[in-house]
C-alpha cells in the first residue's frame, strides 16, 4: 500500500502537432513508492521535454479526506501524484522574448497515510516548473526530496516537526527526548517548502525557516541534488527563508538569540559562507503584523540627503487571525464566505533624524484591492529603489483567502485587478522584457486553481494587466507560496 494518495497514469496534454515518441524512448526510471516511472523523452523544436507517465496506486483522497472531491478547489487538496512533466497546449499568445523557467514552491502535500496535516504551511515541498521557449510550454511538477519527506515516505507517519504538527511520541520518555531535540533542532524539519532562490552563480535553492532545509534542486529535472551546507561557523537554527537575492548577493536574517536582536548576513556567489554584515537596528513603530515585504528604499531631500527608509509591506492591520484562517479546515470549509481579515499595502516611514519614533500608513486605499493583500512581487530592477508597481494577491469580497491579481500603482494610488469567480491566483511573478526602459514593461505569470478542480499557469501583460496567454494543467494543482525566473541563457 502506497504511503502516499496518487492517482493513475498521468495525462498529457499535447499540442495538436506533435506526436509522441517511439516507445524505444521509455526510460525505467527509478521507482516511487516501489512503483515505476516510466519517462519517455523526445525533441519537440529545440525543447526536450519527457512526459512522465506514472503508474501509480490509483488511491485519490476520499471526498471526506482533506475535503476533496473531484469538484473541489485543487488549491487545499494534495497533489495527485509524485511527479507529472509534459507540454500544455497554450491559448493565446505567450512572448517569444520570454525565455526561462518559472519555478514555484509550496507546501502541495498534506496528509501521511490516513494522516490529514492541519495548516497550509505543514504541507510537503511541491516544486512547479513553467517553462517558456519560442512562444511554447513545458510544465512539470516534483516533491522535493528532504528527509523529512523520505522518512515519512518510508514510515508512513511524521517524523520530523512541521509548522503545526509534531511527531506522536509514545509514552514520556520519547516525549522528553523529542523535546530535547527540539532544542538541538534534530527534530525540526529541513522540509525545504516556502521558496526557491537562483543564486548569481547560477544554484537553484529550495528554503524553508529552518537553516538545514537549504536544498539544492535542478531547475530542469527538479532532481534534489542535496543539502546547501553553509561553510561558516555561524550555526544556529533558523533564518528567514525570504532572503534578498540578486546577481552579485545572497543577504537574510539570522535571530540573534544571545543579544536579542537580528544579524543581517551576506553571502557571495560560489561561496556557502554566509559573513555577518550588520545587525538590525530598530526604531519603535505601531504594532503590525506581515508574513512578506515588498520592497524599501532610502527617500532623500533635494540636496540627496537620506532623510528617511521607506519600508512597504503586506500588512495585517496588527491581526494575527489570518494564520488560523490559513489551516486547512478552514480554507477548505469557507469558501465564499467574507471571513479573510483586511490587509492593507503597509508604508513605514523609518526617519533619519534620530527619532525613535517610525510611522506606518497605507500606501493606497485598501479598498482598491478589496482589503487583501499578501504574496507580492516587484520588478527586480527596481529591488531597494524608489519604486512606483507591486503586483500581489488581492480580494474580491466576498471572499476567505486572496481571489485576485492585482497591479498597484503607488503614485496613482491605484489598483488594476484580474478576477475569475471561484478561482484561487497564486503570486504573481514580475518578469522584466529584456531591454524594457519602464517599469512595468513585462509579463506576470501565475498559476490558477479554478472552482471545478482545474488548473492553469496565467500569463498577464505587466503594463496592461490583461490575460495574453493561459495553458490548462492536466489536473489541479495545490496552492503554492514563492517563485523565482531562471532565464534561458
Ligand atoms: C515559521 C517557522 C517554520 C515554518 C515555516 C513554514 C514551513 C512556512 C511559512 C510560510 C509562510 C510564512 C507563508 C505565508 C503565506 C501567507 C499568505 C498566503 C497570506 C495570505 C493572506 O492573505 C518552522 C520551519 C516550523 C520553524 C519555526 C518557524
Ligand atoms: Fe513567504
Amino acid at each position: 500500500m502506497a504511503s502516499f494518495g496518487f492517482s493513475a497514469t498521468g495525462t498529457h496534454v499535447l499540442r495538436p502537432n506533435t506526436t509522441l515518441s517511439s516507445s524505444s524512448d521509455h526510460v525505467r526510471n527509478g521507482s516511487v513508492f516501489g512503483k515505476s516511472i516510466f519517462i519517455k523523452k523526445r525533441k519537440v523544436g529545440d525543447l526536450t521535454i519527457s512526459n512522465v507517465a506514472t503508474k501509480l496506486p490509483a488511491v485519490v483522497p476520499s471526498p471526506t479526506r482533506e475535503g476533496s472531491d473531484e469538484h473541489s478547489l485543487a488549491a487545499w487538496t494534495s497533489v495527485r501524484q509524485e511527479r507529472w512533466e509534459g507540454e500544455l497546449v497554450v491559448e493565446g499568445e505567450i512572448p517569444l522574448w520570454l525565455k526561462g523557467t518559472y519555478l514555484r514552491n509550496g507546501p502541495g502535500l498534506w496528509h501521511i497515510g490516513e494522516y490529514d496535516f492541519r495548516h497550509l504551511f505543514d504541507g510537503y515541498a511541491t516544486l512547479v516548473r513553467l517553462h517558456f521557449e519560442n512562444g511554447r510550454l513545458v510544465m512539470g511538477h516534483r516533491q522535493i526530496e528532504s528527509e523529512a519527506y523520505k522518512a515519512a515516505k518510508k514510515n508512513n507517519k511524521l517524523c520530523y516537526r512541521e509548522f503545526s504538527e509534531a511527531p506522536k511520541t509514545d509514552n514520556f520518555l520519547a516525549y522528553m527526548g523529542d523535546l530535547a531535540n527540539l532544542f538541538s533542532g534534530a527534530s525540526l524539519t529541513d522540509n525545504a517548502n516556502t521558496g526557491v532562490v537562483k543564486l548569481g552563480d547560477g544554484r537553484v535553492v529550495c528554503l524553508t525557516e529552518t537553516i538545514k532545509g537549504s536544498i539544492i534542486i535542478d531547475p530542469i529535472t527538479l532532481d534534489t541534488l542535496g543539502k546547501f551546507q553553509y561553510s561558516d561557523s555561524l550555526g544556529g537554527l533558523i533564518h528567514s527563508a525570504h532572503p534578498i537575492v540578486t546577481d552579485t548577493e545572497f543577504l537574510t536574517l539570522l535571530p540573534d538569540l544571545v543579544n536579542p536582536g537580528y544579524l543581517v548576513v551576506r553571502m557571495e556567489p560560489g561561496t556557502n559562507e554566509r559573513k555577518v554584515i550588520g545587525r538590525v537596528a530598530s526604531v519603535e513603530v505601531p504594532l503590525f503584523v506581515t508574513f512578506h515585504f515588498i520592497n524599501a528604499y532610502e527617500e532623500k531631500d533635494e540636496d540627496g540627503r537620506v532623510t528617511a527608509i521607506i519600508a512597504d509591506c503586506c500588512e495585517h492591520n496588527a491581526d494575527t487571525t489570518i494564520l488560523d484562517k490559513l489551516r486547512l479546515q478552514n480554507l477548505r470549509s469557507s469558501t465564499g464566505k467574507d471571513v479573510l481579515p483586511d490587509a492593507r499595502v503597509g508604508r513605514f516611514i523609518i526617519p533619519f533624524d534620530g527619532s525613535p519614533y517610525g510611522k506606518l500608513e497605507a500606501a493606497l486605499d485598501p479598498e482598491e484591492h478589496g482589503k487583501g493583500m499578501d504574496m507580492c512581487s516587484i520588478n527586480p530592477a527596481y529591488l531597494g529603489k524608489k519604486y512606483r508597481y507591486t503586483y500581489a494577491c488581492g480580494a474580491q469580497r466576498p471572499c476567505n483567502f486572496p481571489n485576485t491579481l492585482t497591479k498597484i500603482d503607488l503614485d496613482e494610488k491605484k489598483a488594476k485587478n484580474w478576477h475569475e469567480e471561484g478561482a484561487v491566483p497564486s503570486e504573481p511573478l514580475f518578469v522584466p522584457r529584456p531591454g524594457a526602459t519602464t517599469e512595468d514593461d513585462g509579463v506576470v505569470i501565475s498559476m490558477i486553481s479554478s472552482k471545478n478542480g482545474e488548473g492553469y499557469a496565467l500569463v498577464l501583460d505587466g503594463s496592461a494587466f490583461k490575460e495574453i496567454a493561459r495553458a490548462k494543467f492536466p489536473y489541479g494543482l495545490p496552492y503554492g507560496l514563492h517563485g523565482c525566473w531562471v532565464p534561458k541563457n
